[in-house]
């Protein structure tokens, strides 16, 4: 052989066993750094979530010192659920819920299949971190009194009281008995009532409970639904969100609008007016998705969101008459979560303006409207909380999951807070940053998606690496993967997901399988958020049409047209409204798609809407069940052609895993190649961390099978 070949070879062998060190870039290193989440602060402390490997802790700090504590000592994956932080108005004790809420038939998720069952209870933790969390009571939604001394919260639908000691004695009462499920409850500013939002099926009516006397109170009582109601500052008025009450028939679609209207009722007459309505059916994502859909500042102005401008915002409006509404952030981009200064001045805001594919903080002052930007650049701020003069939020960057890092008001410069260091295990060199990118869909509407690359230098799939040897062009020769978010009211970003281990994990997953050699595309297709109103309510999407399979389409197509791209190798994967993409691409185009991995998708829309609950959360009643059946995986079977791995677990109380079981047998009877790992006892976002790693690796030796990316020259790894 001539010395220059043997000198290439040379260099080959090299180079890839530098390749094969990027195995040392595996699932449970990419999933192994600790995930932040749930942050609330009062007075000068903040308290947060911290998940690592599944175990679940809750940390606290204090400002301006910014001193970190861990309160709780959980070392296990124990696949209980922490949530409902809430620091008490003295900062002396967080409240949390551990656990899950029960299901139709009243159990509680249980992923370990413990034998002794799970449940969900309120404990409360002291911040001193001194002492082990106490056990409250069976519920969730924990509420302080003014004074810190007391807890409301909710079981079965009824209010439940705890006195909070360093022991919870008496033991913890209901409060009363009331028809409906009462919900949206709060402490008057003199701790000496309770408002709360009775739901009665079609309709829901605001109560106060009086302490002193036992009695109910309704206010403003119609045939409307009343939710989420708030005190005003001296406890006198109450404002809430009317939305119509239900007809005969009326499904609720999720994914629909409906009009509401801001009231403000009188406490002491229980008589209310309507302050605004909403001019259409902007109603509905407004209310549900935003944590504080309504507020009443200490300046005596409502606050609350809407999309009635096109874009989900924040509206301030007076609450002595009708009047409108002014929106406090004019503009074509989304709001999301919020904080609102102690003194009601300032709304503090996470939002994508001027970065559609991230998120950064921002501030308006209420009264002018006059706002500002208090983070920039590359990072995805999200969850801003204000504590004194420090800003603390939670922050990601494409290369970091979401931790935990704070701003003085007075000093732009940020800092990282939590953690201090990321695990060794954790490969942050090894990531490929994502690039944005946008492509038409075939009626013209442009969608947006992160795209992942190889690393640099990583050799195209089974060659040697580009200019060691002459080639005339770079043929086309890596797979390319597809990846749906789930929802769909979501969108992926060009950094770790804030929202959930879910999309955290999804973010990692794409990370890996970019360094596994495949190129990925994310795809924020129609029926997603943070491209205005009218993409996420994109006409006949889902059940009535499926119109989002044109951005599937489109996202094959600029895959295909991408030079590193082997046409010919596509493959799919998503969860649950991704599963639901997934499994239409395969059902649909296994001319176009080799394999798909389907995470609980949903496969027959007119199945859904009249066995999983009514409508299936997406109005799908008789006049559409055809056309959800035409929107489905399960209406073109006959085409299915490609091999596909499905996981679910046998708990999903999203998803009927039925859905799975049913779209198996039929495939395996048409004898399409079908693979299938079922977590039993697993819920739709699985609670385990020893789930996701089983996830991900069924999913990588199944895309390894199907779409091979040898890690080695020759190898391809057994299934
Ligand atoms: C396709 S219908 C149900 C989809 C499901 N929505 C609610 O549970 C879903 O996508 N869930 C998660 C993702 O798992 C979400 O992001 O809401």
């Amino acid at each position: 052989m001539h010395p220059t070949c043997y000198l290439t070879l040379l260099l080959w062998l090299t180079f890839d066993s530098l390749v094969a060190q990027h195995q040392l870039f595996t699932i449970d290193g990419v999933l192994s750094a600790p995930y932040s989440s749930n942050l609330t602060g009062v007075g000068d402390r903040v308290v947060w979530l911290v998940t690592e490997r599944g175990v679940r802790n809750i940390w606290t700090a204090t400002f301006p010192d910014a001193k970190l504590r861990q309160l709780t000592q959980q070392r296990t994956d124990d696949g209980q659920d922490l949530n409902d932080l809430t620091l008490s108005p003295d900062g002396r004790w967080v409240a949390y819920v551990r656990g899950t809420g029960k299901n139709k038939e009243g159990v509680s998720p249980n992923p370990t299949s413990s034998p002794t069952s799970a449940e969900q209870a309120v404990y409360v933790v002291s911040t001193t971190g001194t002492a082990e969390p106490i056990r409250v009571g069976v519920g969730s939604h924990p509420v302080w009194s003014p004074e810190g001394k007391r807890l409301v919260y909710g079981n079965g639908g009824q209010l439940y009281l705890a006195t909070i000691s360093d022991k919870i004695h008496p033991a913890p009462t209901r409060l009363f008995t009331a028809r409906g499920s009462q919900a949206d409850y709060s402490f008057s500013p003199d701790g000496r009532r309770i408002l709360f939002a009775s739901y009665r099926g079609y309709h829901s009516l605001i109560g106060i409970y009086l302490l002193d006397n036992q009695q109910i109170n309704w206010l403003a009582a119609g045939v409307d639904r009343d939710q989420f109601p708030v005190w005003s500052p001296d406890g006198r008025q109450v404002a809430f969100e009317r939305v119509p009450g239900s007809r005969h028939g009326e499904l609720e679609n999720i994914q629909g609008g409906r009009p509401f209207a801001i009231w403000v009722a009188d406490v002491a007459t229980g008589q209310g007016r309507e302050i605004w309505h909403s001019p259409g059916d902007d109603g509905g994502f407004a209310q549900y998705y935003p944590t504080a859909p309504l507020r009443w500042t200490r300046q005596n102005q409502l606050l609350f969101f809407s999309e009635h401008d096109g874009w989900m915002h924040v509206y301030k409006v007076a609450p002595t008459r009708a009047n409108t509404p002014v929106d406090l952030m004019p503009g074509a981009f989304e709001v999301e979560e919020t904080c609102l200064s102690a003194d009601g001045r300032y709304l503090y805001y996470a939002s994508n303006e001027a970065d559609t594919d991230r998120r950064h903080l921002w501030r308006v002052n209420v009264e002018t409207a006059h706002r500002e930007q208090l983070t920039s650049g590359k990072g995805i701020d999200t969850d801003p909380v204000v504590v004194g003069q420090t800003l603390v939020y939670r922050d990601a960057a494409w290369n970091e999951p979401t931790g935990i890092a704070w701003r003085s008001m007075t000093n732009p410069k940020t800092t990282a807070l939590f953690p201090a260091k990321w695990p060794n295990t954790f490969p942050k060199a090894a990531l490929t940053e994502p690039q944005a990118i946008t492509f038409a869909a075939a009626d013209g509407l442009v969608v947006h998606g992160q795209l992942f690359l190889p690393p640099a230098g990583l050799p195209p799939a089974g060659l040697p690496p580009a200019g060691l040897l002459p080639t005339t062009t770079a043929p086309k020769q890596r797979p390319a993967l597809l990846f749906f978010h789930g929802g769909p009211m979501r969108q992926m970003l060009l950094g770790w997901h804030y929202r959930g281990i879910y999309y955290a994990n999804a973010y990692a997953m794409n990370q890996y399988l970019a360094q596994q050699g495949y190129v990925v595309l994310a795809v924020n297709y129609r029926a997603g958020i943070g491209y205005g109103r009218a993409f996420r309510r994109a006409d006949k999407q889902g059940p009535r049409g499926a119109s989002e399979y044109q951005d599937v389409l489109a996202a094959a197509t600029f895959l295909q047209n991408h030079p590193a791209v082997d046409p010919k190798r596509l493959g799919l994967w998503g969860g649950s409204y991704g599963g639901y993409l997934t499994a239409l691409g395969l059902a649909r185009n296994s001319d176009l798609f080799a394999c798909g991995v389907d995470l609980h998708g949903v496969h027959d829309w007119s199945w859904r809407g009249n066995m999983f609950s009514p409508g299936g959360d997406w109005g799908i009643g008789e006049a559409e069940t055809k056309e959800a059946l035409a929107s489905s995986p399960n209406a073109d079977l006959s085409r299915w052609r490609s091999p596909c791995l499905f996981i679910h677990g046998d708990d999903d109380r999203n998803v009927a895993f039925a859905e799975t079981v049913d779209l198996v047998q039929k495939l395996r009877s048409q004898h399409v190649p079908t693979d299938v790992l079922i977590l039993p006892d697993e819920v739709h976002g699985f609670l385990l961390h020893k789930s996701w790693l089983a996830v991900y690796g069924a999913m990588d030796r199944f895309l390894q099978y199907y779409l091979p990316v040898p890690r080695s020259l020759g190898t391809t790894p057994k299934k």
